[in-house]
């Protein structure tokens, strides 16, 4: 993905299979967000493909969600003035007719459908520990609950793979833990997890697999014991290259 003539990300070929979690980690401006972004269709890659269950995807995000591959933001994108169940029940509504004639008319088709929707979306609350807040607004939940919240409504779309952007940042040590649970069972559901995250005890505790990106390349891939303990990515993260340049400058 370039942006002019900055190669945001570039060299970066990644597979992952069901039951899997990969960790993307890097230092800030690597790349992560904006390979996200590549992958969900919010941005057009200048190159490459993106591919799921052999099916090639195209860069339109409704299209990506109905395919099969669900996301959560970095920074928070609830509607704040909805519950949570309304929030959970919008993820939902790419899998209905909602937006068909159906819909106009609410006849028995649109009724039914909305009420298995409702259904689904109270099961989904449950599933991420939200099951008490269903008729709270969003923007009244504590912060944690808000990310947990944004994770039950990509679920509601019914994912094969579920990109997490930042899953934990702003919780506390509890919620954090809460979360990491909370993936492990999403995965052990049989969907593959990809994870950017900067606490790396968080990554290196839950993923199978870690790519360490640095200015829009993979530096390093390997299991989390690889990962932690090769210097190539000490070094990254201390930013031996950015801060010689700085120096020399
Ligand atoms: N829409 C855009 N237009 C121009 N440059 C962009 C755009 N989006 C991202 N970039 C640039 O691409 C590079 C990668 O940014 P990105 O946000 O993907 O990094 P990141 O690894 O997610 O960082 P962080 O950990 O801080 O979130 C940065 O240099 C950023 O300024």
């Amino acid at each position: 993905m370039r942006f002019g003539g900055l190669t945001a990300v570039g060299d970066v070929s990644m597979r992952v299979h069901d039951g899997e979690i990969v960790g993307l980690i890097g230092p800030n401006g690597a790349g992560k967000t904006t390979f996200f972004n590549c992958l969900t269709g919010m941005y057009i890659p200048t190159e490459g493909r993106v591919t799921l269950a052999g099916e090639q995807l195209p860069p339109k995000p409704l299209k990506v969600v109905r395919a099969g591959m669900a996301r959560t933001f970095q920074n928070i994108r609830l509607f704040g003035n909805m519950t949570a169940l309304e929030n959970v029940m919008v993820g939902r509504y790419c899998r209905t007719s909602s937006m068909a004639l159906t819909s106009v008319l609410r006849g028995p088709k649109f009724r039914r459908e909305e009420s298995a929707t409702r259904e689904r979306a109270q099961e989904l609350l449950d599933y991420v520990g939200l099951g008490k807040s269903t008729e709270l607004l969003a923007r009244n939940l504590p912060y944690g609950d808000q990310r947990r919240l944004e994770i039950a409504r990509a679920l509601a779309t019914d994912p094969q793979i579920l990109l997490l952007d930042e899953p934990t940042a702003g919780m506390n040590p509890k919620e954090t833990e809460e979360t990491m649970h909370l993936i492990f069972k999403i995965r052990d559901s049989g969907l593959a997890v990809v994870v950017i995250e900067h606490d790396m005890r968080f990554i290196f505790n839950l993923c199978d697999r870690v790519l360490c990106l640095v200015r829009g390349s993979v530096l390093v891939e390997g299991t989390p014991g690889e990962v932690q303990s090769d210097p190539r990515v000490i070094e990254a993260y201390i930013g031996g290259d950015d801060a010689d340049e700085e120096e020399d400058a």
